[in-house]
């Protein structure tokens, strides 16, 4: 290779061009979504379920069905101070047990995640026909409109969304034409803490794990030569129902990249399902963000964090709103397993831009067509 370069003439200048792929790419190049799977009800004027959006009728698990997928209130997933001299391993062990905890004093000022909040409850609060001009467009990934997974389901889901992937200008000014600057302006500082709050608990969770290389976005993170982290933040919003028992508000997931924090509103609603113990409903606790292992943490910790199963229920009297940030790796790298012998690697590695290709056309079934 080395000499074939050195072959060129040198009378001629050349370049070697790395392309380098973004998230929002990864997704374009894979367009799957119909205009029906984006365009969410009006919910605020109905007063019953429509049978497209009623579960009960239908083959598919309820939050109230299914007496073995009871919700158990018995045990709560665990509450880590990251101000604690045992943080690491606290989070360690709760990667390994639960994949998922809740995390208090981590510096997230509260007045940004309020601010946050306040500009998502503005977007929701917009009458339909407003919200409709910032629909994400069908193979797009930006903007408002149903969960991606939606096709993937007989039902749809009691959801309305807004996804972000770097600057949000483009549809917030079609949201408010003359008053987009302070939703753009915390959404993105809201991004920035996001992503620093992700990097020291990926870091903390590498020291658990005892890695030291095989990260190096991270070691670069933060310097202007660093290739582009897969990042996004996605608002929800899920309207108060008539009949909570018939209706999902998001379907049982599992998210795709390393980790997802998520800020949730005081409603109740987002439940987490182990093995042994059920749906374990996430109490909402304030001032504390959620914190989650996605596909690709349970593949690099070779299957030792579970990527945690998900779902959320809706209110009968309270709309709720979440803000989930999730991070990941740039697309372009590649996701090993990490194992001592004599243990072997349960997953093949795989480029986290193709991962995500194999998830967004099979969801659940992507981490079984990567198993060796
Ligand atoms: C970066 C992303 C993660 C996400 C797909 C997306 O492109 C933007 C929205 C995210 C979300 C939010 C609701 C649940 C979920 C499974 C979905 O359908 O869209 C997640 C996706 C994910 O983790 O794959
Ligand atoms: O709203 C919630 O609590 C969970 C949202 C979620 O799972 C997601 O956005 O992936
Ligand atoms: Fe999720």
């Amino acid at each position: 290779m080395l000499s074939n370069l050195c072959s060129f003439p040198q009378n001629q200048i050349s370049y070697i061009i790395v392309i380098m792929t973004t998230l929002s790419q990864t997704y374009l190049d894979h367009p799957l979504i119909h205009h029906h799977h984006i365009v969410p009800l009006d919910f605020d004027s109905l007063r019953t379920i429509p049978d497209s959006h009623d579960w009960f009728n239908s083959s598919l698990e309820t939050p109230s069905s299914s007496s073995h997928h009871h919700t158990n209130v018995n045990v709560s997933i665990p509450l880590i101070d990251l101000t604690d001299p045992n943080a690491i391993s606290l989070i360690g062990n709760a990667c390994e047990t639960w994949g998922v905890f809740q995390l208090i004093n981590h510096d997230v000022p509260v007045s940004l995640i309020e601010r946050a909040e306040g500009e998502t409850r503005r977007l929701f609060d917009l009458p339909m026909t407003r919200k409709l001009k910032a629909l994400r467009a069908p193979g797009d990934v930006t903007g408002y409109g149903l969960p991606r997974i939606t096709p993937f389901f007989s039902k749809y889901m009691w959801h309305e969304g807004f996804t972000i992937m770097g600057p949000s200008i483009g549809h917030a000014s079609q949201l408010w034409p003359s008053n987009y600057q302070p939703f753009c302006d915390v959404m993105e500082e809201y991004q920035r803490k996001m992503k620093s709050l992700a990097e020291q608990i990926t870091r903390s969770i590498f020291n658990y794990l005892k890695i030291s290389d095989g990260a190096n976005w991270l070691h670069s993170a933060g310097s202007t030569e660093a290739a582009a982290c897969s990042t996004a933040l996605q608002l929800n919003c899920y309207p108060r129902c008539p009949d909570p028992t018939r209706v999902m508000g998001l379907a049982p997931h599992t998210d795709t990249f390393l980790l997802t924090i998520l800020h949730q509103t005081r409603t109740c609603g987002l439940q987490v399902f182990r093995d042994g113990f059920g749906w374990v409903p996430v109490a909402p606790v304030p001032g504390a963000l959620v914190l989650n292992v996605g596909d690709l943490f349970h593949i690099l910790s070779n299957g030792r964090f579970p990527n945690v199963l998900h779902r959320v229920v809706v209110d009968p009297t309270r709309r709720r709103l979440s803000m989930a940030y999730f991070y990941g790796p740039p697309p372009d790298f590649c996701v090993s397993p990490l194992y001592d012998p004599p243990e072997s690697p349960c997953y093949r590695s795989v480029m986290v831009k193709d991962y995500v290709r194999l998830k967004a056309k099979n969801l659940e079934n992507a981490l079984s067509m990567i198993r060796l």
